[in-house]
């Protein structure tokens, strides 16, 4: 059983797929924060921009096997035209995305892409795994296409990862009271140490999903 909050077509609005069309599948919970309030300040992630609680986000639900979860999926990829692309993300989707769900949603055609916070392990095949670190806790996924990083976070900075199996790395500026002064942060490091690259949240900018 697969429960997950919401599902919706829009454009990846981070990294380096910014911009292109995709199916957004949010599953429902996560290891590093229970999404409540309350408990924000003592979570191990205690910055999340994201409601990912229940399944009662739109088109959210139970999928009681991978083929329906694939099947619904489908159905809101618009057109045959282009590679049909799916994001699984959360919530922490490594709590609940399996080696089946994957091999139903590729052979619906779809390239898959997954946000993780690489705490866990992950089914194989996913085509672009983008892994975001939060604070100490300790990632177990130390290789894929992009590795995301919300900055700054005072127990995660960036020379902790350089060393790490990643085709890109990116600084994401905090999104918080001081977004601002984030971005300049961001900025700033990446002028310093040009390895990393700014990935802005552009869905934010224009308002879209
Ligand atoms: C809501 S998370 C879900 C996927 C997964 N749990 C993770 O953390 O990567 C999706 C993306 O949003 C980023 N994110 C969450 N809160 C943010 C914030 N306040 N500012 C900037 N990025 C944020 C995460 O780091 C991650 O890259
Ligand atoms: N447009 C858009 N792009 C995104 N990229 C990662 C997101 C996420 O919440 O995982 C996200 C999101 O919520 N919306
Ligand atoms: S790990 Fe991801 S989903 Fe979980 S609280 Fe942090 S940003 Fe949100
Ligand atoms: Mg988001």
């Amino acid at each position: 059983m697969y429960s997950v909050k919401e599902m919706f077509y829009t454009l990846q609005g981070e990294g380096a797929h910014a911009g292109r069309p995709a199916v957004f599948c949010r599953f429902s919970g996560c290891n590093l924060w229970s999404g409540r309030e309350q408990d924000r300040a003592t979570a191990i992630c205690d910055f999340c921009d994201t409601d990912f609680i229940g399944t009662d986000g739109q088109n959210g639900g139970k999928f009681a096997t991978p083929q329906a979860l694939a099947t619904a999926i489908m159905s809101f990829w618009p057109t045959p035209e282009g590679k049909p692309y799916v994001v699984f993300t959360g919530g922490e989707p490594a709590l609940q995305l399996t080696q089946e769900l994957v091999s139903a949603v590729h052979n619906c055609g779809f390239e898959i892409a997954v946000e993780t916070n690489g705490t866990k392990p992950l089914p194989n095949d996913i085509d672009w795994i983008c892994v975001s670190p939060k604070a100490s806790a300790p990632l177990v996924i130390n290789q894929g296409h992009e590795l995301k990083l919300v900055y700054p976070q005072s127990d995660a900075m960036p020379e902790r990862f350089t060393e790490l199996e990643f085709d890109n790395f990116y600084l994401q500026p905090l999104d918080s009271q001081s977004s601002n002064q984030n971005t300049q942060h961001v900025i700033d490091y990446c002028l310093r140490h040009p390895r990393w690259k700014m990935s802005l949240q552009t869905h934010k900018i224009v308002g879209i999903d």
